[in-house]
């Protein structure tokens, strides 16, 4: 079973649609890397399946539910890695990662084990009782990375999560999907950074316009743009120019 589904996905900010008929899924253990132009409807796509907004026509499951079949069950199932960073001013690192470990009802020592991996692994164990007003941007992105690995879900979403971080920091988030991947769980990243969606993803799925140019493994693009020996970039500009010549 699928960990995640798109079924006939479409939806938006108004009546008019941002995104139309999107049909994909995730399976156990894929990266999927969701790529596009600016305004393409990857976020878009992205508050659908997270649930901020609810698709005007089609569905979206999350193993096998739909959130309005249990919402509890469909957001226990995934963390969320936003664009832009959301944290609590009047907290600190060390209470952001207890707040996150208590909303999923982790017990102490599990969050007390999984909580000194990560620090480590993201070099912020020094500040722990910072507030986010001290915080670089990279440090705020790595606090949401942090809270979203703490929790150990099947589906990981997250959202152009590369702008921001550090070299260092770009690969310890790499590794932690590659281990997470391996211990089973998926993940859908939107990113325009097409050499690494394209060294780290199992498939891509392409949106143009708010639809689903294209999707599958590197070869599987290749064939649908009928051009064998292409980078991503080269098909992300093959995709560019359809739009040119419309
Ligand atoms: N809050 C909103 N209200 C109305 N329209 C919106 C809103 N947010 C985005 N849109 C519109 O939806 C379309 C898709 O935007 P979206 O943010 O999903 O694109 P994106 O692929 O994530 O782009 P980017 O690469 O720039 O982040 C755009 O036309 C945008 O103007």
């Amino acid at each position: 079973m699928a960990v995640l589904e798109l079924i006939n996905v479409t939806g938006g900010y108004t009546r008019k649609p941002v995104i139309r008929d999107l049909n994909f899924t995730i399976g156990q253990g894929e990266l999927v890397g969701l790529i596009g132009l600016n305004g393409a409807g990857k976020s878009t796509t992205i508050k659908h399946i997270i649930g901020t907004l609810i698709p005007q026509q089609g569905e979206i499951k999350i193993n096998g539910i739909t959130l309005k079949e249990d919402i509890d069950n469909y957001r226990s199932s995934f963390s969320y890695i936003p664009e832009t960073p959301v944290l609590y001013d009047e907290l600190t690192l060390k209470e952001h990662l207890e707040l996150t470990g208590m909303a999923y009802g982790l017990d102490e020592k599990t969050m007390k084990e999984r909580a000194s991996r990560l620090l480590s692994e993201f070099r912020m164990e020094k500040r722990l009782n910072w507030f986010p007003s001290h915080f670089s941007k990279g440090m705020r992105q790595k606090v949401m990375i942090m809270c979203a690995f703490l929790v150990n879900p099947h589906l990981y979403i997250i959202d152009e999560p590369f702008v921001g971080l550090d070299p260092l920091g770009i690969q310890s988030l790499l590794d932690q999907m590659d281990e997470k991947k391996r211990e089973g769980a998926s993940v859908l990243m939107s990113t325009h950074i097409l050499s690494t969606a394209e060294k780290h993803c199992d498939r891509i799925i392409l949106l143009h316009d708010g639809r689903v140019r294209a999707q599958g493994t590197m070869n599987d693009l290749r064939r649908a743009f009928n051009m064998p020996n292409a980078t991503l970039d080269d098909l992300y500009i093959a995709m560019t120019k359809e739009q040119d010549n419309e």
